[in-house]
């Protein structure tokens, strides 16, 4: 496509107004405007729909810019071949009652001209109506293409919150069946509706210069047809909508069943997910039985009225013609004229159908365009090519939206190169407060900053190569093993990819694997389980080599020999390793004491470690946890109480490696805590423990007490 509008809705924010510190822009909510808020509504206020109608049209207005030279030729094609068309009964007309006379008395040359035109008109019909059929195929093609990728450009490019909670079977019912109503419109129902309703303007004005009386007749059918056409444009709109909004339910619930097939098998879901499938099945059954019904009145409705038109034309004409006052010619001319005047309407209550549910689908993909992401890049972003890694919350605090604060204000500062354990219960907030640092989501108040820039002035290129966040799901992309380690930095060779595996103890499975580093995971034979998956996401970090890496640490779906293998490479991954980057050159590899587990011995790659601490290099390790794991031992602590609110900056709790990487963990294991050169314990969004793991357990507090459950849990 020549041009594309680089954001084609409008702009909508999810979370509200919230406090910000930041200096990048904040979109902020145009009046008026709604996104996807409110979108399964089928009555609107007329305020609303004027908005939404608005908002089709800005889009459509968009859609057709870049196509706007052929829309042009594709119109005066449908003009002209409707005019042509509409003109053959008046060619009639004139052969009948002017060239017939003159060919009687001699003269044929009036003939000639009859005949040959009315040819000539059906020729050219012909030719342009295939030349603006294919124009509008490309058209249509055209249009929906650029569409189908603003919407995947744009979903993407949403923000978490919006994913969270607008879930994906919506999305793909944007993107499927509101396309599909589009398809329908644009591929046949545009030509179709226009050229028809150009064809009866042409007529209307032929009949006219035939014979007025007739054409006022005509005339007035167009009043109950006007009336018929509203009462069904109301209420098709309204069975419209709703038929979107149910066949979006639909598509919801059925993608939610099959992504969660596993769920639903061990909860014996099956049944009762059957019953709400057919339930909304139903529903939209019924939603489209009453558009077709509504059609099935308005469609026979219009063809009376034409009829009836016909028939009082034809009543009419006749008593004139009878009288005198009307020839002959133009009597055939206009009753061929008025039938042919209301033949399109069929066709056009067809396809006016179709336009009704393209109108939907349109209000729908519009409204989803409109929505913007609530974590924005910013306009002028301050560099940060290489950073250190440390990390400070300032005056932090979060709330989810407009929801209640999951985070209450906290400043909190973790040196470049120390390793965080985050531990407390579920649902305390250690998710939250780890997607602050990876800036999946702006605080509401304060300012989280990386070496001193705030999140929200850094590029996102600086961003997500200084920042990387290994979630529990380990995602594995389609693809081989290779690409998906890869995806850490798309320009690494193989031997560091492999270098990456080897650091992290993945290779040998990888080499095991039907095709080794090029098994299509998801293929038979290349699915790998979760252990695997989880090493393979390491490895991917590992050679992203991010001065920050976030990792949520998997407990779910790990058998023990996966823990174990996960545990290692979780070592090894936090050594620093480093594959053919600039900070492998600047020397970040440890060689620190540390007794391995034996899920995978060092294959190649730097030895492991076991903690982020330069200081803990001398010391000897401390006794095995029941994993194999060495525990670190306990170091001087300052004896410094955590305050919740204010923490950060103690001297206790401090790395001073300059160029370990940072890592903050969400922590579910001890043997992680225990390698970790500070825990903060989370409680209620607070921070109300914060030291390191020997200080915490001399403390004998909270966390003191999680590690007697720990540790009494794996007896
Ligand atoms: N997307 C969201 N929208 C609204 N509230 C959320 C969202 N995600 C989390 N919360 C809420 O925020 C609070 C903190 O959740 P969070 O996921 O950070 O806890 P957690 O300590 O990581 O828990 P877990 O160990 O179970 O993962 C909880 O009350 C949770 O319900």
């Amino acid at each position: 496509m020549s041009q594309r509008p680089t954001r084609p809705g409008g702009g909508v924010r999810r979370n509200g107004d919230r406090k910000n510190s930041g200096s990048s822009p904040q979109p902020t909510r145009p009046q008026g405007e709604r996104g996807t808020r409110g979108e399964d509504a089928v009555d609107l206020t007329w305020e609303a729909s004027r908005t939404v109608r608005r908002r089709s049209l800005t889009l459509l207005g968009n859609l057709l810019r870049p196509v706007r030279a052929r829309l042009w030729a594709t119109l005066a094609m449908v003009v002209v071949s409707q005019a042509t068309r509409a003109a053959g009964p008046a060619i009639i007309a004139f052969g009948i009652d002017r060239a017939l006379p003159a060919f009687a008395s001699g003269d044929p040359a009036l003939t000639w001209l009859a005949g040959g035109g009315y040819l000539a008109a059906a020729l050219i019909t012909a030719l342009l109506t295939a030349g603006y059929v294919t124009s509008t195929a490309k058209l249509s093609q055209a249009m929906l293409l650029d569409l189908r990728v603003w919407v995947f450009r744009h979903t993407q490019r949403l923000s978490l919150d919006f994913h969270e909670t607008y879930t994906s079977g919506r999305i793909i019912s944007r993107q499927t069946s509101d396309l599909e109503a589009l398809r329908e419109l644009l591929d046949s129902g545009v030509s179709s509706l226009a050229s028809g309703l150009l064809f009866m303007a042409f007529t209307a004005i032929t009949v006219f210069a035939l014979d007025w009386p007739s054409g006022l007749i005509m005339l007035a059918a167009a009043v109950p047809m006007t009336l018929i056409a509203r009462w069904y444009q109301i209420r098709s709109q309204r069975a419209f909508r709703a038929s979107r909004v149910v066949s979006a339910r639909l598509i919801v619930h059925f993608v939610e069943t099959m992504t969660g097939i596993r769920a639903v098998k061990a909860f014996r879901k099956e049944r009762a997910n059957s019953a709400a499938y057919g339930k909304l099945a139903d529903d939209y059954a019924v939603a489209t039985y009453r558009s077709v019904m509504l059609n099935g009145v308005f469609q026979p409705g219009l063809v009376l009225t034409g009829n009836v038109t016909v028939a009082v034309i034809l009543l009419v004409a006749s008593f004139r013609v009878l009288e005198g006052n009307l020839a002959v010619g133009v009597l055939l001319a206009v009753v061929l004229s008025t039938k042919r005047f209301f033949s399109p309407l069929e066709t056009i209550a067809m396809f006016y159908n179709s336009f009704q549910s393209a109108q939907a689908a349109l209000e729908k993909v519009s409204g989803l365009l409109e929505e913007v992401p609530t974590v924005q890049p910013p306009r002028n972003p301050v560099p940060l090519p290489a950073a250190r890694g440390e990390v400070t919350f300032e005056s932090v605090a979060f709330s989810y939206g407009s929801g209640p604060e999951v985070l209450p204000e906290f400043t909190l500062r973790i040196p470049a190169g120390q390793t965080v354990a985050l531990v407390g219960a579920t649902g305390a907030g250690k998710s939250t407060l780890a997607k602050l640092v990876a800036r999946f989501y702006d605080p509401s108040a304060g300012a989280v900053r990386l070496d001193g820039v705030d999140l929200r002035e850094l590029s996102t290129a600086d961003l997500r190569r200084a920042i990387v966040m290994v979630t529990q799901e380990a995602f594995l992309f389609s693809g081989s093993v290779a690409d998906n380690i890869a995806l850490g930095r798309p320009d690494a060779s193989r031997a560091e990819i492999q270098a990456a595996a080897r650091s992290v103890g993945a290779h040998e499975f990888i080499s095991a694997l039907p095709d080794g580093y090029d098994t299509d995971v998801t293929k038979r034979g290349g699915r790998v389980s979760a252990g695997q998956r989880q090493l393979i996401s390491f490895a991917r970090a590992v050679l992203a080599a991010p001065a920050v890496l976030i990792l949520d640490e998997a407990t779910s779906s790990l058998d023990i020999p996966s823990e174990r293998l996960v545990q290692t490479g979780l070592a090894r991954l936090l050594g620093g390793t480093a594959v053919g980057s600039a900070r492998d050159t600047a020397g970040d590899t440890h060689a620190r004491g540390r007794a391995d587990d034996g899920g995978g011995a060092p294959q190649g790659g730097p030895p492991p470690r076991v903690a982020g601490r330069d200081e803990q290099d001398s010391r000897p390790s401390a006794p095995a946890d029941h994993r194999g794991v060495a525990a670190s031992a306990p170091r001087p602590t300052d004896g410094q109480e955590a305050r919740p609110g204010v923490q950060g900056g103690r001297p206790g709790a401090q790395s001073t490696s300059s160029d370990a990487r940072t890592a903050i963990i969400i922590a579910h294991r001890l043997s992680t805590v225990e390698i970790a050169d500070r825990v903060l314990v989370v409680d209620g969004g607070r921070i109300v423990e914060d030291g390191t793991p020997a200080e915490l357990l001399a403390g004998g507090g909270r966390f003191a007490a999680l590690h007697g459950a720990w540790r009494d849990s794996l007896v």
